[in-house]
C-alpha cells in the first residue's frame, strides 16, 4: 500500500537527515532572507482564482508523467504562462522528484515555490528552508491533531508557509485549528486514488471565511478549471494535465488567460 511504503522510506530518510543536518545549518536556515507568500500570491488584490502549476514527472497511480522532464524549463514556462506559484515534487522514489530540483527552480522564477513532499517531522522542514522553498505542505491525514499542529508552529519559526491537504470532512476542524495559511482541497484520495472535484464542491461550504482555499488534482481541461473557480476556491493546484502538454507556457496560459470567474 502506497501510503505506508512512502511512510517507511520517509522514517529512513528522516534518520539520516537526522545525522547529516547540523545545528549550523539551522542557524544558517535562521539568517535567510524571508520567503515569497503563497498566500499573498493567492490572495493579494487577486480578482481571479491563481494557478499553482506543479513539475511532477511522475506519480505512483501513473507512472512516468514526463520522462524527459526539465524542472528550470518547465517552471519558467509555468511563471510566463501567468501561474501565480510553482509547486514542485520532491518526492523521489514514487514521484522521480529531486529536492535539486527545487533548488533550481526558486532561483530560475520569482513565483513562490511550494515544497511538494511527505513532511513528519520537523528537521525536514528546516531541509526544506534550506532548499529555497517557500511553502511546504502537510498532509492532515497522515498527522496526528498534536503532530500537525507542531509541525505548523515549527514551519512559521523556520519562516516557511504552510498550505495544509484535507480529503475528508472529517480531517477539517483538526486542520482548522492548526492554523495553516492555505487550506488544500485534495479531490483524489490518497488511497484509493480516486478522483473527484465533488469533494472540492462538498468540503468548501464547510470552510469559515478568512483562510484561502484551494482545489488540488485531477483537473485536466479548462472545463475543470472553471468547474473548481465556480465552487470559489482562491487557487487550482495542478501537476498531470500541464506535464503532459508539449508546451508547459502555452498550457498554463490556458488556464489563466481570459475565460469565466
Ligand atoms: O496531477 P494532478 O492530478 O493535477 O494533481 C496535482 C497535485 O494536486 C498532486 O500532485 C498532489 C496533491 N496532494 C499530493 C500529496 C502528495 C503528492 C502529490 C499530491
Amino acid at each position: 500500500m502506497f501510503l505506508e511504503k512512502i511512510v517507511e522510506t520517509k522514517r529512513e530518510e528522516i534518520r539520516r537527515l537526522e545525522i547529516s543536518l547540523s545545528r549550523q545549518d539551522r542557524e544558517r536556515a535562521r539568517g535567510l532572507p524571508p520567503v515569497r507568500s503563497l498566500k499573498g500570491a493567492l490572495t493579494d488584490g487577486k480578482a481571479k482564482p491563481g494557478l499553482i502549476a506543479e513539475v511532477k514527472p511522475a506519480s505512483p497511480s501513473k507512472g512516468e508523467i514526463r520522462p524527459d522532464t526539465d524542472p528550470v524549463a518547465t517552471a519558467r514556462g509555468y511563471e510566463e504562462g501567468g501561474a501565480a506559484a510553482v509547486s514542485v515534487l520532491t518526492e523521489k522514489t514514487f514521484f522521480k522528484g529531486r529536492l535539486e530540483s527545487l533548488q533550481k527552480v526558486k532561483e530560475a522564477v520569482r513565483l513562490p515555490v511550494l515544497r511538494k513532499d511527505f513532511i513528519l517531522e520537523p528537521i525536514q522542514l528546516w531541509e526544506s528552508r534550506l532548499a529555497g522553498a517557500d511553502a511546504v505542505l502537510l498532509i492532515a491525514s497522515l498527522l496526528e491533531e498534536d503532530r500537525l499542529r507542531t509541525l505548523v508552529r515549527e514551519a512559521k519559526a523556520t519562516g516557511l508557509e504552510v498550505l495544509l491537504e484535507v480529503h475528508e470532512e472529517e480531517e477539517l476542524s483538526k486542520a482548522l485549528a492548526a492554523e495553516p495559511d492555505v487550506l488544500g482541497i485534495n479531490n483524489r484520495d490518497l488511497r484509493t486514488f480516486v478522483t473527484d472535484l465533488a469533494v472540492t464542491e462538498r468540503l468548501l461550504p464547510r470552510i469559515p471565511g478568512g483562510i484561502p482555499v484551494i482545489g488540488e488534482s485531477g483537473v485536466h481541461s479548462r472545463k475543470d478549471f472553471d468547474r473548481l473557480v465556480r465552487a470559489g476556491v482562491h487557487g487550482v493546484l495542478i501537476g498531470e494535465y500541464l506535464m503532459r502538454q508539449e508546451s508547459p507556457r502555452k498550457a498554463a496560459e490556458s488556464l489563466t488567460v481570459g475565460g469565466s470567474s
